[in-house]
Order: C-alpha cells, then structure tokens, then sequence
C-alpha cells in the first residue's frame, strides 16, 4: 500500500477582520499518497491559494484535522511550523522567489541551511549539486539568479524546493511568469520528477497543465467538487444562506 503523505479532514478556514468574516474553505477532506501528482484549479476567489498556504503550513486552518506522514500538524507553534515546512515541504511559485544576492548554488542550499541539524559540508554539497544536475543547471551553479533567463530561474527554484528531500512539492501556478515553451518544459520537468516518484500538488488556471496530473481537483467556494461539479463532502456546518463575502462578523 504507498504511504499516506497528507490526510486533511474537514478542514475549514475563515478570514475575519473587524467588518466581516470570510468562509474561504468549508470543509476540506483530502488525501494525497506518495508518488501522487494532484492539480487544484476553480475560478479565482474559489480557496486554491487558502488551501495550498494550508498544506505548506504558511497558515494554519480555522478548524479540522491535517496531518503530514501521520502526525497531527494543525495547532503548531509557528516556530514548530517553520520546522516542519522546512523539512517536509518544498515549494515552487509563480515568481520563482530566488534571492539575488545569493548565488544559484547558496539558493539551492537554502532549505539544508535552515535544518535544525547541520547538513554536514560534503554531503550539502552533493544534494545541491545532484538537484541542480536534475533539472539540468549545474553549468550556472555560480550565477546570480538574475543573470538567469524565467525558464532557467524556474528550473533552479525546483531545485531548491527538491533539495531537502520533501514529502510533498506543492507548486503555485508555476508557468505563470514564463512564455508556453519555457512552461511547457516547467511542466515536462515536473511530469518527470512525478514519474520518478516525487509526489506534487499543484494549483494552475491552465486546464492544459491540469490534465497532466494524475488526480484533478476542482474547487468552488471553497469545497472539492466531485466529477459531477457537487460537493464532495459535508460538512457538518449548515450552508450559509448570503454569499460569502457578505458575510458579516456579529
Ligand atoms: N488574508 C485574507 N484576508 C481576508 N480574506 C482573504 C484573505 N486571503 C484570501 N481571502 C479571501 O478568501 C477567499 C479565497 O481566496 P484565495 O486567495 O484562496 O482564492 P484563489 O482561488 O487562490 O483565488 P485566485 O485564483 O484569484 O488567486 C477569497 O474570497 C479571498 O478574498
């Protein structure tokens, strides 16, 4: 049987402010097991970016239950979290997020620096330069990223995300700053990090790119639709009856 990764049960997320509260997700069950490649896509303001910043623990849900390789992972200390997306989680964005100060090879290492147990030199190294050779890079591993074309700073910054060795590569709309060639190659080099047993969770507008995951995920109003476009769960929260936006706190 492959080995659960991420299992979220119920999962909700409000955003309140002083004016009104925001029911961006409303009961979210999902499982995503090794070697998955799953694609999230719904219209804008539908919970995507909400539920990805959820499964990297950049925010932590209003209720329900997450837990990543089987430990309970919602409620953590911001500091515990930090952790554990360090270890756990490598991500890649729209916009590359690279530092400019820093080489390629010091970007890369990033995630390795930041263990709480030192990555000892030679073996830091190896894992930085195996990444960068993986996605065809190691020729530049002494640039500055902005000497790097948007093709080739997206490739360094999948190598970034593979170099801790994550249980899951969540992936934001991640030909969203390139032209169709460069994305297409973005994509085949995902698809093939997939087929080599990397497991992904991916967000995109583009139902071409959706199409290559293996599992597609549609949200609406912040809900997984089933094949049919119906909610795919309950929750045991009765639904609101304004939109909602609308809603305001009391
Ligand atoms: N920090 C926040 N404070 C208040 N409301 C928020 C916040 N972040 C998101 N929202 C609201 O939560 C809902 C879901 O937003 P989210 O960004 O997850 O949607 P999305 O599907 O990623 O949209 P897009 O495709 O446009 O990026 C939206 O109604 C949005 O306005």
């Amino acid at each position: 049987m492959r080995e659960q990764k991420i299992n979220m049960q119920g999962i909700t997320k409000v955003y309140a402010t002083d004016e009104m509260e925001t029911h961006a997700l409303r009961g979210i069950d999902l499982a995503i097991y090794a070697g998955d490649f799953v694609s999230i896509c719904g219209p804008s303001g539908c919970g995507k970016s909400t539920l990805l910043s959820l499964l990297g623990l950049l925010d932590m849900p209003s209720g329900g239950s997450y837990q990543i390789e089987g430990k309970e992972v919602s409620g953590l200390s911001l500091s515990e979290a930090a952790y554990i997306r360090n270890e756990k989680i490598g991500f890649i964005f729209q916009s590359f997020n690279l530092i400019d100060e820093l080489t390629v090879f010091d970007n890369v290492a990033l995630p390795l620096r930041y263990r709480r147990q030192t990555v000892p030199k030679a073996e830091l190294e190896a894992r930085v330069m195996a990444c960068l050779k993986t996605v065809d890079m190691t020729h530049r591993a002494g640039h500055r990223p902005n000497q790097l074309s948007g093709g080739q700073q997206q490739r360094i910054a999948i190598a970034r995300a593979l170099v801790g060795s994550p249980a899951l590569l969540l992936v934001d709309e991640p030909t969203g700053n390139l032209d169709s060639r460069n994305g297409d190659a973005v994509m085949d080099m995902l698809c093939e990090l997939n087929n080599n047993g990397t497991t992904l969770c991916m967000v995109t507008h583009d139902p071409r790119y959706a199409d290559m995951a293996s599992r597609k995920l549609h949200l609406l109003d912040g809900r997984i639709l089933d094949a049919d476009g119906t909610p795919l769960q309950q929750t045991s929260r009765p639904e609101p009856t304004i939109p909602p936006l609308l809603q305001v706190a009391p």
